[in-house]
């Protein structure tokens, strides 16, 4: 943060050097014409002459590191923004739709771009430019020092301030482009079904309406900033037609020209301004969604945590940010070291849920998860396959492996045989298409559980490891996954009563409750 902070008042420092080669390139090179007018000898002009030069070579030479310096301090605090936002969106517990968390990851994260570039360094490069251009023109001449300061309040603050307060849609525009990257992410992922269906009209004339709702919003904002900005750009002519009329003699041209381009500086703010309350809540949204990043950023190596592990629940319930009821209701549970539990129940009962909070992936609002080994974190050791379990575009090896090194070719073919997917053994390298879908629904299962046999956790978790496969091959291939777990805890959310003699108890989860164990 501090490091952050010095680079920005590099950039502002460097900022302000600019503005003042700017002002003074102007002041010189107006008091040379006056002067010149006069037609003195070239001699009284050399100075002048060579400041003129020096201010235009300084200013496009320092204009260029500062855009150097600004935007190397945006684009860092924007990597590490982005870095946290991944972060959050892995461990995310389902709390933002995935349309509106690219929306959160792109344009939001983009706001704070803009925040920092045209609000934060320019308000800033202003206050000190124009507090020093009315202490020098006001030395000069007091009433000229008076009308700048007024027209410096008028342009910098008053325009801005009401440009502020006349745009409050700021929040409703942040809203509707995370409505519309939904409705966009929608249409992209479901356009098969929508078309079978005969939906895709339906819901391409949502998906408009979303899009025109954000248009009228931005419309109006930016008919409420240019009115605003248009007013700001009048206000330093004025200054300088003012100066000019008030002040007698030869200083009267510099210093409406200096009071010009002094004015040329707070004018971007008005429209910075009327942007404040759209990019304010975009960096609401923004740190909404990285406050929940510290558990992933912080990751110590699962395998520290080898060795056989129980895991205790105590009074644990679960709610989700839109669920009308708890989905795990004051849940007790052991699970000792070894055990191999069976979970069954009715659709919606809380079974995803319950492996959920075993891994410390569940929004817990009472009760706690523990009996693991000291400093361990739930997600540390407990895993597997989960119910919304992601496969990528990428090929087998890679889904396997998951980016972790020192696996060599027989584990992988050793996970997937163990898994039942021998046939791909021989195909590592083959890609598997977007979230598998170049698999059979039984093949991309299988492929998530030899991503989870391969180097299993210490506690297990399979949710209906064996679903979309037929009753022979369900079988065979829990029988060869459970000798594969070895010693380890293996919890397993299965509706297959056939399965159950398999395991050494069977727990039943009725509404959120467990009912036998
Ligand atoms: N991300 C979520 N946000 C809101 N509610 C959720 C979320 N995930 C699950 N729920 C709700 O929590 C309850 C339990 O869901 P869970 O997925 O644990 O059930 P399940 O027993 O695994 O069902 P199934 O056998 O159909 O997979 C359900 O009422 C479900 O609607």
């Amino acid at each position: 943060m501090r490091r952050v902070l010095a680079r920005l008042l590099f950039a502002g420092l460097l900022a302000v050097l600019t503005e003042a080669a700017g002002v003074g390139l102007v002041g010189t090179a107006t008091w040379m014409i006056v002067r010149a007018a006069e037609r003195p000898p070239l001699s009284a002009l050399a100075v002048a002459i060579a400041a003129v030069r020096a201010f235009a070579l300084l200013k496009g030479g320092i204009r260029y590191a500062e855009r150097l310096a600004s935007h190397d301090v945006v684009l860092r605090v924007l990597a590490d923004l982005r870095a946290r936002a991944f972060a959050a969106l892995a461990a995310r517990h389902g709390a933002v739709v995935e349309g509106d968390a690219l929306s959160r990851v792109v344009s939001d994260v983009d706001a704070v771009q803009d925040l920092l570039l045209r609000a934060v360094l320019p308000a800033g490069v202003a206050a000190v430019i124009g507090v020093a251009a009315v202490a020098g023109v006001g030395a000069a001449d007091p009433r000229a020092g008076a009308v700048l300061a007024g027209g410096l309040l008028i342009a910098g603050l008053l325009l801005p301030l009401l440009a502020n307060a006349l745009n409050r849609s700021g929040a409703a525009i942040a809203a509707a482009r995370g409505a519309v990257a939904q409705s966009t992410v929608d249409l992209a992922h479901g356009a098969a079904e929508l078309a079978a269906f005969g939906a895709m009209p339906a819901a391409l004339a949502e998906a408009s309406a979303s899009g025109r709702r954000l248009a009228r919003l931005e419309a109006r904002a930016a008919a409420v900033s240019g009115l605003v900005t248009g007013a700001a750009a009048l206000v330093p002519a004025a200054t300088a037609v003012a100066i000019a009329v008030l002040v007698a003699g030869p200083s009267a041209p510099v210093l409406a020209l200096v009071a010009l381009t002094v004015g040329e500086v707070v004018v971007p703010l008005a429209a910075a301004a009327a942007r404040q309350g759209e990019v304010r809540a975009a960096v609401a949204r923004v740190r909404d969604l990285t406050r929940s990043a510290a558990t992933v950023t912080q990751e110590p190596e699962r395998r520290a945590w080898g060795g056989p592990v129980s895991v205790r629940l105590r009074g644990v319930t679960v709610r989700y940010p839109h669920g009308a009821k708890a989905a795990l209701d004051g849940v007790d549970l052991d699970l000792p070291a070894g055990r191999r539990v069976a979970v069954v129940g009715a659709s919606g009962a809380g079974k995803s849920t319950l492996l959920d909070a075993i891994a410390g992936r569940a929004p817990l609002v009472a009760g706690a998860v523990d009996g693991r080994p000291d400093g361990a974190e739930p997600w540390q050791v407990a895993g597997g396959v989960f119910a919304d379990a992601h496969v990528f575009h990428a090929t087998v090896r890679e889904n396997l492996t998951l980016g972790r090194d020192g696996f060599g070719d027989d584990e992988l073919r050793a996970a997937l045989g163990a898994a039942g997917l021998a046939e791909h053994a021989g195909r590592l390298d083959d890609v598997v298409g977007e979230d598998g879908g170049r698999l059979s629904g039984g093949q991309r299962q299988r492929l998530l559980l030899a991503r989870a046999l391969l180097d299993p956790p210490p506690v297990l978790l399979l949710d209906e490891p064996t679903e979309g496969l037929d009753p022979a091959a369900a079988d065979a291939v829990l029988a060869t996954a459970l000798l594969a777990a070895g010693e380890r805890t293996v919890v397993v959310v299965t509706h297959r009563r056939a399965d159950l003699d398999r395991f050494d108890q069977v727990i039943t989860v009725e509404d959120g409750r467990l009912v036998a164990g």
